[in-house]
């Protein structure tokens, strides 16, 4: 680890950082890579730290002494300041972000998304601290394509539909689809922090992830997760996929989504936190424009992956279309196809996404095998024992 220098060949100085969020999916992985790869300590901060706990325990560990967890909620946490205060940078991954809660919670969605990151950004910009902050590419909302009629030529021009950083609009639906609350919510934040940058000389850098997915990444309901909830596209393939039902389809599966490996992503976290001044003052996209797919193809796709890794054959009808208003309830829309511009990221950092979809998906769904098989198994046999 000795001897490590940014991309403009300057030493590394280790530090500290206050990462909130830490217990998620994105926090485990970026808290994993900074203690196996960096001098860096972690003041880690969640209300849960199941995904994380293989770093903290036992006291043994090669990096006991650089990440500490404080159970605290945000929300109403009068330590947050002195953490924020403690440290050199501060990274906010907090939010509610499963877009089944969009149009059922949206009080808790914009809450979450908007009020409870105001503090952290006051802190950060009163103490002079850097802040990278996680905002989302559903900022972008509809590409403008979409507009367009079905047939028109214009659609195959990526100036229609690929989303840049400093060109593209956000296009969002009207109030009562509330599945934009989240989106607003994460736009008006990226607004203020902005702001906060222009006025007060903040030193912020906003990613926007597109799609990350691998390991880790929510719950499978009914065995580390409620048996009613609904999570992000890839935990509910694969609950289908471990209990051999078919996969459901919203509304045909015909949206579009780029998905990146979580551990290519990581990688231009990394980055961000390394090289500031390459990082300061930008806003980032980062996601795989190689790896695009329609919703229906994704769940073909891991049907096959996972017919590979299991050695069982797969069910006769795989999918199922299902509308989103019984999927998800009123309120619901959709993004239509988020394909990122990757000029930005390029420039500032070199960085370029490099796992393909088919790779992701199959080291993906091997440890979603292994975790979770068996557990089902032995959950779907008591149930029918019953
Ligand atoms: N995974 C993706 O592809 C993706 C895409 C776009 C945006 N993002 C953004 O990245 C961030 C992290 O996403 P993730 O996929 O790791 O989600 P996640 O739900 O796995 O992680 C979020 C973590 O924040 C914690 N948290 C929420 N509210 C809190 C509070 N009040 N106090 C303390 N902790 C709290 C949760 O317990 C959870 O562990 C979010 O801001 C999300 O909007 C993620
Ligand atoms: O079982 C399912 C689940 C989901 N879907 C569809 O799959 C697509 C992807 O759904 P996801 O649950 O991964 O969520 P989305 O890509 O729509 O939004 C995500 O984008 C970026 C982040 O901010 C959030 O993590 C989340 O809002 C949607 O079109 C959804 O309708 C299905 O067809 N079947």
């Amino acid at each position: 680890m000795g001897g490590r220098v940014d991309l403009d060949g300057n030493q590394i100085k280790p530090i500290t950082i206050c990462m909130i969020g830490a217990g998620g999916f994105i926090g485990s992985h970026l808290c994993e890579k900074l203690m196996s790869e960096t001098p860096h300590k972690v003041l880690a901060v969640d209300v849960y730290n199941d995904k994380i706990k293989h770093l903290l325990e036992p006291a043994t560990l090669a990096w006991a002494d650089r990440i500490q967890f404080h159970r605290i909620n945000i929300k109403n946490d009068s330590r947050l300041e002195g953490l924020i205060k403690m440290a050199d940078l501060t990274i906010n991954l907090a939010a509610i972000c499963t877009p089944a809660d969009y149009n059922t919670r949206p009080l808790d969605t914009i809450y979450s998304n908007f009020i409870d990151a105001l503090p952290v950004v006051k802190y950060c910009s009163e103490n002079g601290k850097r802040l990278i902050h996680f905002s989302t590419c559903e900022v972008y909302g509809k590409t403008i394509g979409a507009f367009l009629p079905k047939d028109s030529p214009l659609r195959q021009d990526p100036a229609y539909y690929v989303l840049k950083e400093d060109e593209s609009p956000c296009i969002f639906g009207p109030i009562e689809k509330q599945r934009w609350s989240y989106a607003c919510a994460k736009q008006l934040i990226e607004r203020l922090i902005y702001a906060e940058g222009a006025e007060n000389g903040l030193e912020f850098t906003i990613v926007r992830p597109f799609n990350w997915i691998g390991p880790r990444m929510d719950f499978i309901p009914g065995i580390d997760g409620p048996s009613e909830g609904v999570p992000r596209v890839l935990a509910c393939f694969s609950n289908n996929l471990l209990r051999r039902e078919p996969l459901k389809l919203v509304d045909g599966g015909e949206s579009q989504r780029t998905f990146i490996y979580i551990k290519d992503a990581i990688e231009a976290v990394l980055l961000m936190i390394e090289n500031p001044a390459r990082a300061n003052g930008h806003t980032f996209n980062v996601g795989n424009p190689n790896n695009e797919v329609t919703v229906r193809q994704l769940a073909e796709m891991m049907t096959q992956v996972y017919s590979k890794v299991s050695g069982e054959s797969s069910i006769e009808t795989p999918t199922i279309d299902v509308s989103s208003k019984e999927f998800y309830g009123e309120g619901y829309d959709d993004s239509d196809k988020r394909i990122p511009d990757m000029t930005i990221i390029n420039k500032q950092l070199g960085w370029n996404p490099k796992t393909s979809l088919w790779d992701l998906l199959e080291s993906t769904l091997t440890y979603q095998h292994r975790t979770y098989a068996e557990a089902i198994k032995q959950a779907m046999s008591k149930t029918a024992a019953n």
